[in-house]
């Protein structure tokens, strides 16, 4: 087999025959996501976030999502679960990606390889139960996150709804060459900027997280919940782009 690094119709990853995921666009239709902003210890949110992002001192606030995801071309089926942070860069508002727990290996080896998300295996789930919203997340046999909310009570400003899913993501990426040395250690930004919302909904919220030494989402614990949405939407991911080359300063 002749190798073109040049010829980039082709999804040049391994196994080269049957590579683990497909070329991306990934659109993803009627993508819905339970949203539950709450307020966390202000101390462990500095010690998870990478410098030069800045958070909120004042008002230390995580967003734990979980997201389902019916019909992503090219990836399937899937759900994923997580915590991203509110940050600031260069003036920019934005969140930082913090954690991400997928159900479906190719989003997970294309998430990780060829942008920056950090993607580890789990099993979230959403699902309606009677009247409420449900949202949970396992790793392994044990329960991390139990979300709960009321079903469409009250409907969102589909606007807003957009502006929320629509926020820059900065995510941590990190590569090492053969001999463990880092070969990339960049901070990247992306921004999904092709979302059609379809409804978005609030209502009261609840969320509890259980401790896990290696799904430690209730490193930030939950003080109190701020806000909550319930949002259904078509939308397409762009590439990421580096914007903090670690390795220079
Ligand atoms: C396809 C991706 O990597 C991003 C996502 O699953 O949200």
């Amino acid at each position: 087999m002749k190798i073109d690094i040049h010829d980039l119709s082709k999804n040049l990853t391994t196994p080269l025959t049957a590579p683990a995921y497909s070329v991306p666009t990934y659109k993803f239709v009627n993508r819905e996501y339970l949203n539950i902003v709450y307020r966390t210890d202000v101390n462990a949110l500095r010690a998870a976030v990478p410098e030069p992002l800045e958070i909120d001192e004042e008002s230390p606030l995580v967003r734990f999502e979980v997201m389902w995801m019916p019909d992503v071309s090219g990836l399937g089926v899937y759900t994923e679960s997580g915590q991203v942070i509110p940050v600031q860069f260069n003036n920019e508002e934005g969140d930082y990606v913090h954690s991400m727990y997928v159900d479906n290996f190719p989003a997970i080896a294309s998430g990780r390889e060829l942008t920056a998300y950090p993607k580890k295996w789990g099993a979230p789930k959403l699902y309606v139960d009677s009247d409420t919203l449900v949202g949970t997340l396992d790793y392994g046999s044990l329960r991390v996150a139990t979300a709960t909310m009321g079903y469409k009570h009250v409907e969102l400003d589909l606007e807003e709804a957009r502006k929320e899913i629509c926020r820059p993501n900065f995510m941590m990426k990190i590569a090492t060459d053969y001999n463990g040395q880092l070969r990339i250690c960049d901070l990247v930004r992306t921004q999904i900027t092709d979302a059609h919302i379809k409804g978005a909904w609030t209502g009261p919220a609840r969320l509890q997280l259980f401790e896990h030494a290696l799904a430690p989402l209730a490193d930030l614990p939950v003080q109190e919940v701020v806000s909550a949405s319930h949002i259904v939407a078509d939308v397409t991911l762009n590439p990421a782009k580096p914007v903090y080359n670690y390795l220079l300063h």
